[in-house]
């Protein structure tokens, strides 16, 4: 089992997701083994995982990075996954050591990692498969954010589940957001609502915790190293911790979708391009919701739809691309649609379609539109299925030598690839979207993700009964790529 989805299970036995930080200020390294063995055995029963930090071990030499080991060793013992808070970044050949050097001699769960030099110095700690990595974000001393301010949106975007570096872990990293910036923990979830995050800042560094949890919503693990090794009894201090966490996230704040994302379900509610019931899809699973892009063709509808793809296509960060290719048959009217929306909000871009037939008279040939030669090209569909459209897509512009840069599709079910049988919950989750992103070696993102329409189903802008959210939790309990989550809404 992986890292995250130890955590998940052990957050969810304790009802905890406090974190115990491990930085004892301490004489010798005799004495920071016994002060950690003792926090250990105190806090346990609190603690979804431990997180040590290398500084206060390294500081005594050979000595403190064998109790380092050992209190790594006392957490496993007691059934935590422990993260080694140590920061990493550098060049592959030396972060391939430090990749050994936490997983393999010290045997730590997960490591924090700094994304400054870029993916070659992250990607050595994720070759190790069930281990988990924690990429600094935004950090909460005060001034990180001089130097992450640039940057914070682009790395929340990296490690999302369709995110460049969440693609390539398979999920398997999450973000460090200091608890101490709430705007920063707001702006991570706009742009990534699926990875974990470590928030530390709590106590000492007098972040607010509750404001931060409810920032970050969910799938939050609180760190907290003085709040608990310097309190009068560290067991109740952790317990207290545990209560305020779970009474945020039970409790949080509705936070709107992004005003595109509800035109977007307004537009597919009622064409009843979305519908809720009991469908059998063609993989043969039983679905509680379904969409057919296909029921949208009133023009006020279409014209809501072309809307929301040109302002999400608008949102992603860095997407450099001339023309909007539409597959045949479905792709046609989207591609002219959305190149015309872009046009009306300022960006100017060309489209191009295929046809199914060989066009025998006329101009010929299966392309219709802009010419694709060396253009930078975005893909535009309806929803990925086995993902088979997409792929012949990507062959088709290939051999136009085209680039596709991007595709967008209108809703992500975020569920595993395969048929009926509910996947083994030990086994990666890999999305038809994921399986349809590694083959064709771009990004994919959506207007919606399944994740998007519960929020908007749970947090009642939707008049649907309980029973139908239910069901469509569980539907993605059991099918989703992403893991149960810790709280309901
Ligand atoms: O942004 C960051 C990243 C890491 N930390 C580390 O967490 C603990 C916090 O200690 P407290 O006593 O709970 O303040 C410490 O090891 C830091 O190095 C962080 O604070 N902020």
């Amino acid at each position: 089992m992986g890292f995250f989805a130890r955590v998940q299970e052990r957050g969810e036995a304790l009802d905890s997701w406090v974190c115990v930080g491990l930085d004892p200020r301490a004489a010798s390294a005799a004495e920071a083994e016994a002060m950690c063995l003792e926090i250990i055995e105190a806090t346990a029963p609190y603690a979804c995982c431990f997180k040590p930090n290398a500084a206060f071990f390294e500081v005594h030499g050979g000595e403190g990075i064998k109790v380092l080991g050992r209190v790594i060793a006392a957490a496993h013992a007691r059934g935590a996954p422990v993260i080694l808070d140590a920061k990493r970044g550098d060049v592959g050949s030396t972060a391939t050591m430090y990749a050994k050097a936490a997983f393999e001699t010290l045997d730590a769960d997960a490591a924090t990692l700094s994304p400054y030099l870029g993916w070659d110095a992250v990607e050595p700690f994720a070759h190790y498969p069930g281990k988990g990595l924690f990429v600094l974000c935004a950090t909460s001393n005060p001034s990180g954010v001089e130097v992450q301010r640039g940057l914070r949106r682009d790395v929340a975007r990296w490690c999302a589940s369709d995110g460049a570096w969440g693609t390539k872990t398979g999920g398997s990293i999450g973000l460090v957001v200091g608890a101490t910036d709430v705007a920063a923990l707001d702006l991570v979830r706009a742009v990534n609502r699926d990875s974990w995050i470590l928030a530390p800042g709590v106590g000492a560094q007098g972040g607010d915790l509750d404001a931060a949890v409810r920032a970050a919503r969910t799938r939050v693990i609180v760190p907290a190293s003085r709040a608990v090794s310097d309190a009068p009894d560290r067991a109740s201090a952790a317990c207290a911790l545990r209560d305020r966490i779970n009474a945020a996230l039970r409790f949080p704040v509705p936070r709107p979708l992004a005003p595109h994302q509800t035109a977007f379900l307004t537009c597919v509610l009622a064409s009843g391009a979305l519908r809720f019931g009991d469908f059998e899809l063609k993989s043969g699973r039983r679905s509680p919701y379904f969409f057919n892009a296909g029921l949208i063709f009133d023009g006020d509808h279409v014209a809501a739809l072309f809307d929301a793809y040109a302002d999400r296509i608008l949102l992603e960060p860095n997407l450099d691309f001339d023309v909007i290719f539409g597959p045949a048959y479905k792709g046609i009217p989207l591609c002219a649609g959305v190149a015309a929306a872009l046009a009306r909000k300022g960006r100017r871009v060309a489209f191009a379609y295929n046809r199914k037939e060989l066009k025998d008279h006329g101009e010929g040939g299966t392309l219709v539109g802009a010419p694709l030669e060396h253009r930078n090209v975005l893909l535009i569909d309806d929803v990925i299925s086995a993902g088979t459209a997409i792929r012949e897509a990507s062959t088709l512009l290939a051999a136009r030598g085209a680039r596709l840069v991007a595709v967008c599709v209108a809703l992500d079910r975020q569920e595993v690839t395969g048929g009926p049988d509910l996947p083994p919950p030990d086994q990666p989750r890999v999305s038809a979207v994921d399986a349809a992103r590694r083959d064709i070696n771009a990004p994919v993102f959506s207007i919606l993700t399944l994740a998007d329409l519960l929020q908007f189903l749970e947090d009642r802008q939707h008049h649907q009964d309980g029973d139908t959210i239910q069901a469509v939790r569980k539907y993605r309990d059991d099918y989703g790529i992403i893991l149960k989550l810790p709280t309901a809404a």
